[in-house]
């Protein structure tokens, strides 16, 4: 039996002053390092190691990774950052106080551009600088695979490949995988993984600094998932 554990990042910089991020690189709170640590011990004490792990390119989850696998004693882990890892892209709402969004256009509106499937938030204007194109980690990139807005369809548009091109490959070769990443990004793999319908995905909330562990047979069937704490 395979593990596959899915971590959000511990609580960012901007989770705590409420606005929305998306692609923007802001770093961990004292409190997101220390839930890590917390997720990494919780871990340690259901015996996980992992052979291999994946992460984004945003340092929350690259360094809610690094706290993870220091607690596991597994600093030396292969890991790989991809991309299409990221959080979705989160378009013009980037920077804005979710709080202030919803009294400006609406309650009803902002939870449309958070939850729905697939109504993407108004796009960034190209001179934006948070817009993608000048940031040169994602310099190898075609234009078009530089999103200046992104729904949770959008998001799977580019973790579902990720997931088929690359994970599968290494997972079916390994026995435990970890992915520290995001709540969008991690959505999108949960809706494939449970093969949830567009309206079910709608509901699901991802916690910061939560493993999520899926258990899985030789041929990536889900045999149980589970969060890790309400086992311990
Ligand atoms: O990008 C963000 O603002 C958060 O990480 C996720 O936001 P959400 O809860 O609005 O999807």
């Amino acid at each position: 039996m395979k593990k596959l554990v899915l971590l959000r990042h511990g609580q960012s910089i901007w989770n705590q002053e409420n606005r929305f991020t998306g692609w923007h690189d802001v770093d961990l709170t004292d409190k997101g390092r220390e839930e890590a640590r917390a997720a990494g011990q919780l871990m340690l004490r259901h015996g996980l190691r992992f052979d291999h792990a994946y992460t984004s390119v945003l340092k929350r989850a690259i360094r809610t990774l690094w706290i993870g696998l220091d607690e596991l004693d597994q600093m030396w882990l292969p890991v790989t950052k991809a991309w299409q890892l990221n959080e979705r892209h989160y378009g013009a709402l980037t920077g804005l106080n979710k709080a202030e969004t919803a009294e400006e256009y609406g309650a009803e509106q902002v939870h449309i551009w958070r939850r729905s499937y697939d109504t993407p938030p108004p796009a960034l204007e190209e001179d934006s600088p948070y817009h993608p194109k000048h940031d040169p980690r994602y310099a190898g990139l075609q234009p078009e695979q530089l999103p200046a807005t992104e729904s949770l369809a959008l998001t799977l548009e580019r973790v579902l490949p990720y997931w088929n091109e690359a994970i599968v490959p290494t997972l079916s070769g390994c026995d435990n995988l970890l992915i520290a990443a995001h709540g969008n990004s991690i959505r999108a793999l949960i809706k494939h993984l449970d093969q949830l319908d567009n309206e079910s995905i709608m509901k699901v909330e991802i916690a910061t600094g939560d493993p999520l562990v899926y258990e899985l047979d030789d041929a990536l069937n889900v045999l149980d998932k589970y969060y890790l704490r309400e086992r311990d």
